[in-house]
């Protein structure tokens, strides 16, 4: 049995005759079995054959189909003829032995197959490995490449920079071989002009040379001829000569016989007269002849003389000629050097040239930008402008409103002070000391913070329950020195107005009152009231100076100690202070006012001061002369109370006015509960002393505000009745209270708050001022309270 090739129309059908590994095999190029050619469409042929009589041993392809059909086939046998089936069996195992064959070979040609494409496989992989080597390879080159060309990059821009520093040089030294080569150029015109005319010049001079040698040789020839003239004229003179010696000899003979020959003589004498006369004309003649030699021999001379220098001149312009020549050969191979060099800058040139275009392109985009940023720049300016504009209407806007704040504050001052008219002339100022070390850590005084109170209210807690104050201002803890001086600055300024102004300190003992009033002297910036008050007042009065104002001061301290005065400028102190402290001999100072409400202390020392300075060194004499103790609360506890006076005059010189102002500024003595301060003996005398003269004060404001008595007990204390000019009259008065926040201080703090605030509700009367002048005296009201 043979298979045979199919017609291609028949190919689909084949195809789907042949089985699935047929197919594969197929698709794969693979042979279906080995050994033999196998086409892709072999095919069985002749199914009889197949079934009969075919040829096992021989090769043949099943497909699916037939392999399935010879598969049933078995079934299907049904005969009863066993030779028959035995024969049918025979056949079936034939084939189907050629069909296991044809599996074989199909597996075989499978296997081969798979071993093929395995190592096909292998083969693809081991070339994708190297090419994937090979690759990594490239890679690492061209990263190689890459660095080697980035360095060459680096390398050509630092070559560009180099190469443009170099044109730029390159231009700088063309332009410099430029101007050397025109420069050498104009020279070398110049030195051919030069050697034009040297060489005319020259032959000017060769001609006239040849001219001056020719006219040497006629010269010498004309030299010659007068010679040989001369020669001839000589050897005529000579030849006369002899002539003249024989007629001589001639006219001896002849005299001799003269007589005789008279006649021949006389004509004789002719001759030689004539002869003579002719000598004459020859000896002339000669010496015109010598002196024209001479003259000649001197032209000839000049003409030598004249030719030589010619030819030195020749000599010289020939030498510069050689030497121009040269210089000119020298210009040559210069200017030939230049030339190359000038080339190659040329050459040069041409490619930066076309840089400098591509550069020109980028400046022009440059500009470009620039432009577009100039507008941008512009918009902005215009913007800025604007902005300035606005900020210009805010300013202007700002300082209208800073105007109508200065106005405000005005008309506030101005209400103000007509409030205090109405209210009288007492201010309570309070002021909150910060917590010491020695104090428990909590504090009983908070500030309300709500806008009518702030700044002038005041809260204590005591027992869980809350008391508030107001007062004309109240300072917590955090107030400087400073901050309560400019307070009370407009104040202290009324004293130099001519107004009796009042300032004390009152509150418990260690609540701050020295503090407040005095600070500490030397350090700047604590320094108290009283210091700063006293530098204001000469400031002021020394700038006043300028109007007219001229004032004089006079300052007294003294401190009030167990109800007794007591002068704190006294100078032997320690006998005052013995008197007083043996009540029965101390010294008696007597309190009095006059009319106007001015205060005297007999013999008190009154001193006359004119700078700050002397009140200072007072002020630091009274301070060592107070009596100050140590008591519980306080370890330096002032125990009386401190006045501190300045009376001050002033007048004006140009108006005639004058002003009496006073300034008094007490630190009074600290209030202390008996029980508390553990007093005994002096100490506690004195604090009931203090005590007693603080009740009094207070029986006096409330008997002055409050319940508008008849009678003010100004005279029960040595303090009230001091103080009655300021408590009663028309002085300016400013009470601060000073307040303790610790919780052990609690009931006297509410103490010195609730008699505060007393004082505060008081209307005492209406400060009035002091002036008058010359002729008249007067007082005026007028409040001026900052
Ligand atoms: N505002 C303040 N800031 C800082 N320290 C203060 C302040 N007020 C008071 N002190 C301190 O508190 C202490 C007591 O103050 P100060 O001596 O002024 O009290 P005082 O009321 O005058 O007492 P006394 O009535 O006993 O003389 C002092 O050590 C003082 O330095």
């Amino acid at each position: 049995m043979a298979s045979k090739r199919v017609r291609p129309e028949d190919a689909s059908l084949d195809k789907r005759r042949r089985g699935i590994g047929a197919e594969k095999m197929e698709r794969q190029g693979g042979a279906a079995a080995p050994g033999r050619h196998r086409t892709p469409f072999s095919v069985v042929t002749n199914r009889s054959d197949l079934n009969t009589t075919s040829d096992v041993s021989e090769a043949v392809d099943f497909t699916k189909e037939e392999v399935e059909a010879l598969l049933n086939e078995k079934k299907k046998g049904n005969t009863y003829d066993s030779k028959k089936k035995m024969e049918q069996m025979t056949d079936l195992i034939k084939r189907l032995k050629a069909c296991v064959r044809w599996y074989k070979r199909i597996e075989e040609g499978y296997v081969q197959e798979k071993e093929k494409l395995q190592s096909e496989l292998e083969a693809s992989e081991k070339k994708c490995s190297d090419t994937v080597t090979e690759m990594k390879n490239k890679i690492d080159e061209l990263k190689e490449a890459l660095s080697d060309s980035r360095k060459t990059i680096s390398c050509l821009e630092e070559r560009i920079v180099k190469e443009e520093s170099d044109k730029l040089e390159a231009i700088n030294s063309y332009g410099k071989e430029k101007e050397a080569r025109t420069e050498a150029e104009k020279v070398r015109d110049e030195k051919s002009a030069e050697l034009e005319k040297v060489r005319d010049e020259k032959s000017v001079a060769e001609k006239k040379a040849i001219s001056n040698e020719d006219l040497y040789k006629r010269s010498q020839e004309y030299n010659m001829s007068l010679q040989q003239y001369n020669s001839r004229l000589q050897f005529d003179l000579e030849t006369v000569n002899e002539a003249l010696k024989r007629l001589e000899t001639e006219k001896a003979t002849i005299v001799e016989s003269l007589s005789n020959l008279r006649g021949h003589n006389k004509a004789l004498q002719d001759q030689l007269v004539s002869l003579k006369v002719s000598q004459d004309e020859t000896i002339k003649q000669k010496e015109i002849l010598v002196n024209e030699l001479k003259c000649l021999r001197e032209e000839l001379k000049q003409l030598r003389d004249d030719r030589d220098r010619q030819l030195e001149q020749v000599n010289a312009l020939t030498r510069e000629i050689a030497r121009h020549k040269e210089y000119t050969g020298k210009t040559c191979t210069q200017l030939d050097a230049l030339m190359i060099k000038t080339n190659a800058l040329e050459e040069t040139c041409s490619s930066q040239k076309d840089q400098i275009h591509i550069l020109q392109q980028q400046l022009f985009a440059e500009r470009e930008k620039l432009k577009n940023a100039d507008l941008s720049a512009s918009d902005t300016r215009t913007m800025f402008e604007e902005q300035k504009r606005i900020i210009q209407g805010l300013h202007e806007r700002l300082a209208d409103k800073e105007f109508q704040v200065v106005e405000g504050e005005k008309l506030r001052k101005k209400l103000h002070n007509t409030i205090l008219e109405l209210k009288g002339n007492i201010r309570v100022f309070c002021r909150v000391r910060p917590l010491l070390p020695d104090d428990s850590a909590d504090t009983v005084v908070s500030f309300p913070t709500s806008t009518e109170a702030l700044g002038r209210g005041i809260e204590l807690v005591q027992s869980g329950q809350k008391y508030n104050f107001t007062f004309d201002k109240v300072f917590n803890h955090e107030a400087s020195q400073q901050d309560v001086f400019v307070e009370i600055s407009q104040l202290v300024q009324s004293a130099l107005d001519g107004y009796k102004v009042c300032i004390f300190a009152y509150g418990q003992t260690g609540s701050g009152k020295t503090y407040t009033m005095m600070g500490r002297p030397d350090e700047p910036d604590l320094k108290g009231l009283i210091p700063r008050s006293l530098e204001q007042i000469f400031q002021t009065s020394q700038s006043l100076k300028d109007q007219g104002w001229k004032y004089t001061m006079q300052a007294s301290i003294l401190e009030i100690y167990n109800d007794t005065i007591r002068d704190l400028l006294l100078t032997n102190r320690s006998s005052d202070h013995a008197r007083t402290e043996n009540n029965a001999s101390s010294k008696q100072y007597t309190i009095k006012h006059d009319a106007n409400g001015n205060t005297h202390v007999s013999d008190l020392t009154i001193k006359d001061v004119c700078s700050a300075d002397e009140i200072s060194s007072l002020l630091r004499q009274a301070a060592q002369s107070r009596s100050v103790g140590r008591t519980q609360m306080n370890e330096q506890s002032s125990r009386s109370h401190f006045v501190f006076t300045l009376r001050i005059s002033g007048k004006n010189e140009n108006t005639e006015q004058q002003v009496h102002g006073v300034l008094n500024l007490i630190d009074l003595a600290g209030s202390e509960r008996l029980s508390k301060s553990g007093a005994t003996g002096d100490r506690l005398k004195e604090t009931q002393a203090i005590n007693r003269s603080l009740s009094c004060l207070s029986d006096v404001i409330f008997a002055l505000g409050g319940k508008k008595e008849d009678h003010v007990p100004f005279r029960n204390s040595k303090l009230t009745y001091l103080l009655q000019p300021c408590l009663g009259g028309d002085s300016k008065t400013l009470m601060f209270v000073n307040i303790s926040p610790d919780q052990s201080s609690t009931g006297e703090s509410l103490c010195s708050l609730r008699f505060a605030a007393r004082v505060n509700a008081c209307e005492i009367g209406i400060p009035r001022r002091q002036t008058h002048t010359s002729s008249s005296r007067s007082s005026e009201s007028r409040l001026s309270y900052g």
